[in-house]
């Protein structure tokens, strides 16, 4: 079997909700990520899984414009936005999850998504919307502290939260920007077999509730085989495989290059 029949056909990348065409991304001379095309449909979970150092951050970081991509496109609901800047895309509904150094540490839970949530809602300066937004924006903090199972830990100091918690409010802080695509880097990562499945049902239910695209980087397989409508494997940069769980799984080449060392995890 050939490189190319592994991989499933993409749709058309400028026309998926979230796509890249040829993307490419070097530091010096070593290639991190290599001509990637991806087209995410729209409503679709697709995971990124690959070996350390295979380029699944780096492929998050030009998604996000975190980085800027040596070649290539990236195209989001149909448009090309390549060049759009990194803080102009959670307006346009294209978010990545918050990362722990970006929490409000001394600030409540609910504080921090309170801010997010008023940050979008909150149009042009006036005392009465400003008092309106802060009311508006709280309701909504509470209610999507609600679907991550953090409302009762609502007046905590985020500084006191467990590690777990921080990456639910990161979640949190995320869905108060009202995203139509989601990147989740690691939401699992440090968590134990039960917050990992308590995480796993949580993300599942947001998706539906919050009509939400996802993309996730995941290392727990099982999470990953049981979430995923569709799964990359990146290898060195470059696209291994896109397959459902199974094809992925029954994939000799995916299992060689990345499942055969974690059969003890499946
Ligand atoms: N800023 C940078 N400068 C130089 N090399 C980099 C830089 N960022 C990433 N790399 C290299 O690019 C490769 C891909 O790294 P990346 O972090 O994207 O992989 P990953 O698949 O996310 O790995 P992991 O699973 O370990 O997080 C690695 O070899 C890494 O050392």
């Amino acid at each position: 079997m050939s490189d190319t029949d592994m991989i499933q056909p993409e749709d058309d990348p400028s026309e998926a909700a979230l796509g890249a065409s040829g993307l490419t991304r070097t530091f010096g001379g070593f290639v991190a990520v290599d001509r990637v095309d991806i087209a995410v449909r729209e409503g679709e979970l697709r995971s990124i899984i690959g070996p350390n150092g295979a380029g699944k951050t780096t492929l998050f970081n030009i998604l996000t414009n975190a980085l800027s991509p040596s070649a290539g496109e990236v195209y989001y609901d149909g448009t090309e936005i390549t060049d759009v800047p990194q803080h102009e895309r959670p307006h346009m509904g294209l978010v990545r999850s918050f990362q722990s150094n970006q929490l409000f540490e001394e600030q409540t839970t609910l504080e921090n998504v309170r801010i997010v949530a008023q940050t979008i809602e909150q149009g042009s300066f006036s005392f009465d919307l400003f008092r309106r937004g802060q009311r508006v924006a709280e309701e909504t903090a509470y209610e999507i502290l609600d679907r991550v199972g953090l409302a009762p830990l609502a007046e905590e100091e985020a500084t006191n939260l467990s590690h777990g918690d921080q990456r639910r409010l990161s979640i949190a802080m995320a869905l108060a920007t009202d995203p139509s695509v989601l990147l989740l880097d690691e939401p699992t990562s440090g968590m134990g077999p039960t917050e990992t499945e308590e995480t796993a049902a949580m993300i599942e239910s947001i998706q539906s509730e919050f009509d939400l695209t996802l993309l996730l980087i995941e290392h727990d397989m099982s999470i990953v085989l049981s979430m995923s409508d569709r799964i990359t494997v990146l290898n060195r940069g470059e696209v291994l495989a896109t397959g459902t769980p199974d094809e992925i799984q029954e994939n000799a080449q995916v299992q060689d290059a990345y499942l055969g060392g974690m059969r003890d995890e499946l």
